[in-house]
């Protein structure tokens, strides 16, 4: 199950397994080169196709008004809808980090190092 160049329906499968970011990236790569679409894949074609994703993502929520932790009343219809457009933000932005050669773990963790010196905790 899963492993190296893993197809695509391997994704389902790994459900309960750590798939890591650099595996998505693997999986993208694949994803692009199986269909000749590594052409499209620059960075800027990657980043307006992210910011689109995330158009999609504020439909979901336009015009609810604000929304409760955990959408209780959400129907589960929504729910997956909302989950679907999350990854096509994430898959996004990890195939454009990934093609700009960015480690996004190692660039994320440092962030939230960075941050947490910027923002010190609240010392009661
Ligand atoms: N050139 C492309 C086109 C798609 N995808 C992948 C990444 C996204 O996860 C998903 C986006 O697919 P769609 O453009 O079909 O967008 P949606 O799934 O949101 O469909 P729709 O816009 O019809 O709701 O497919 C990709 O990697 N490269």
């Amino acid at each position: 199950m899963g492993g190296e160049g893993g197809g695509e329906g391997d994704v389902a499968e790994e459900k309960v397994m750590d798939i890591s970011l650099k595996d998505l990236a693997k999986k993208l790569e694949e994803f692009a080169k199986a269909r000749d679409w590594e052409k499209y894949h620059s960075p800027r074609n990657l980043l307006l196709a992210m910011v689109g994703e995330v158009g999609e993502l504020s439909e979901i929520f336009q015009w609810r008004g604000e929304v409760d932790k955990g959408l209780p009343n959400w129907e589960e219809s929504d729910k997956e809808h909302l989950g679907e457009e999350l990854s096509d933000v994430l898959l996004y932005l990890i195939r454009l980090a990934d093609i700009c050669g960015i480690d996004l773990v190692d660039a994320a963790t440092k962030k939230i190092v960075k941050n947490s010196i910027k923002y010190p905790p609240k010392i009661c």
